[in-house]
């Protein structure tokens, strides 16, 4: 007997406890505690999941429902997430290493998205043409068909509600592949969907290995649309699955973000801002902003001040709500421990060289921090995104030479530009290639309503906002001729 749960596949109205690919394990990334195992699907698990989801869509009640009522069932979802907040942040953090205080974010704008979309749900209107006499024309939205949402294992409760929420709004059906990393918390939000009323097959769960059960789905004739949220390279290896059924894509792939910090800003404000932004989940964040330029005269004064606040920082298991967890596994950390060398090689490394020693971090897989001086934004250490909590500080002498570099890089997600003149945020703000500029301000509280999405190899399509919604739905125009007998 044990008492490891095991998290079961959700196919329909079926709970799978078995699959054609065996088990995996999760663990605590602060112990390496087993946390879970987790049924892996194979393509038979495959087949049926897609085969349900097709079910619901084509012939369940979802679409024959009025959009106010499938609204009032998103809208209970919400409900149900936050009445659960304590029991999923608890097991979130347990998965994923997270400060308990993120994942209590991440319960709390999952429960956001539903009420936003649940809101939405009877607003999704089409718009009439002018044709001309003895015409009427008009378009109407229709739900793409059925949605497959792969998911990685930095916000694994929240990404699910990102790309869920609105296709469910706009009246698809969805297929779940959360991350092999953090397979937990996914299937506490299908149990929230049954709670909640949503009728069956509309979201099923397929858990597995990526290059298994995530190709298969990728591939299936039976899926009509791809929302990917993951790395470059998987993303590249997904559309090429998609394009083999020509099914449109939303990608939502990595970045190396910028943050452009002027002399005349108030660093009291800025600089707990710009620590907040690479080091929240341990780096391990799309949008981070790993690189800082820095107007040269204030240079060496940002440098020691970040240096003394990200020297006093506690690591600890998320469960703790320390000031900054760990890595997801070790295998990622002998990556960034990589990037480490890197930094010594590309320029000066401040802080970060060594691996936490204390006996109670002994089992993790924490870093510290990093900090890097003195590395061009050609160099490796400024350019690739490491998913760790390494920070290049890079000095500017205009606004024209920092908005050059925060431009050349491969990636475009967000950009952060700390300034008390408003004439130069706007115009800094206008020049840069990235998805979302924030002024003063970096990241988000619970704040669903905007767009979010890259420019470049970030990735397209937008999540969040009214925006999404276009990527769940399908425009159908209707052209009446109707000439006066
Ligand atoms: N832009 C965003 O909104 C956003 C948000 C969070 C994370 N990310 C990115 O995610 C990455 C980190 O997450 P990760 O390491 O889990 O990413 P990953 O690319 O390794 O995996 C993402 C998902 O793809 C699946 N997968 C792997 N191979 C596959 C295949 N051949 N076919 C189909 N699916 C496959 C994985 O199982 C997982 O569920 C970073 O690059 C980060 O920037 C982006």
């Amino acid at each position: 007997m044990t008492d490891t749960p095991l998290i079961p596949l959700v196919v329909g109205n079926r709970t799978l406890t078995e699959g054609s690919d065996g088990v995996g394990r999760s663990f605590d990334p602060a112990t390496g505690a087993l946390v879970a195992e987790y049924v892996r699907a194979g393509e038979a698990e495959v087949n049926m999941a897609v085969a349900a989801a097709r079910e619901a869509f084509d012939n369940g009640p979802w679409r024959r429902m009025r959009p106010f009522e499938r609204g009032r069932i998103l809208q209970r979802i919400g409900e149900l997430m936050l009445a659960r907040r304590d029991e999923i942040a608890i097991k979130e953090s347990t998965d994923s290493g997270k400060p308990l205080r993120d994942s209590y974010w991440e319960v709390d704008c999952s429960a956001r998205f539903f009420e936003f979309y649940g809101g939405a749900a009877d607003k999704l209107h089409g718009s009439s043409i002018p044709l001309g006499p003895d015409w009427s024309d008009w378009t109407v939205k229709e739900p793409v068909g059925v949605s497959l949402h792969i998911i990685p294992w930095n916000y694994p409760f929240q990404l699910i509600a990102r790309g869920v929420a609105p296709a469910l709004a706009a009246g698809c059906a969805v297929i779940i592949k959360p991350s092999a990393d953090t397979p937990v918390t996914a299937y506490e939000f299908v149990k929230i969907c049954r709670e909640a009323g949503l009728p069956e097959g509309l979201v099923n769960l397929v858990n597995g290995r990526g290059s298994l059960a995530g190709d298969l789905l990728a591939r299936h004739q039976g899926v009509d649309q791809i929302t990917f949220t993951g790395s470059v390279p998987t993303g590249e290896r997904v559309l090429i699955a998609a394009a083999s059924h020509a099914v449109p894509c939303n990608m939502e792939l990595g970045g190396k973000s910028p943050q452009i910090l002027f002399a005349d800003a108030d660093l009291d404000k800025s600089l707990p801002i710009i620590a907040g932004g690479f080091l929240t989940h341990c780096g391990q964040v799309c949008n981070a902003g790993t690189r800082l330029f820095v107007e040269r005269s204030i240079h060496d004064t940002v440098v020691e001040k970040l240096h003394a606040r990200i020297s006093a920082m506690k690591l600890g298991a998320g469960v703790d709500d320390p000031d900054m967890g760990p890595l997801i596994n070790k295998g990622h950390r002998q990556d960034v421990e990589a990037y480490y060398e890197v930094a010594r090689k590309d320029g000066e490394l401040l802080l970060g060289a060594e691996l936490p020693t204390a006996p109670a971090l002994a089992d993790g897989a924490f870093v510290r921090p990093g900090l890097v001086v003195g590395a061009d934004n050609r160099t490796r250490i400024a350019r690739e995104e490491i998913f760790g909590p390494i920070l290049t500080v890079i000095p500017f002498d205009t606004a024209a030479e920092a908005v050059d570099g925060a431009n050349d890089s491969p990636f475009g997600l967000v950009a952060g530009i700390h300034t008390t003149n408003i004439n130069k945020a706007l115009g800094v703000g206008e020049k840069l290639r990235v998805g979302q500029v924030w002024i003063n301000s970096f990241g988000v509280g619970l704040d669903v309503e905007f767009p979010f999405g890259g420019y470049k190899l970030s990735g397209y399509g937008r999540e969040k906002g009214l925006e999404a919604l276009a990527a769940y739905q399908q425009v159908k125009n209707i052209a009446i001729h109707h000439p006066m007998p």
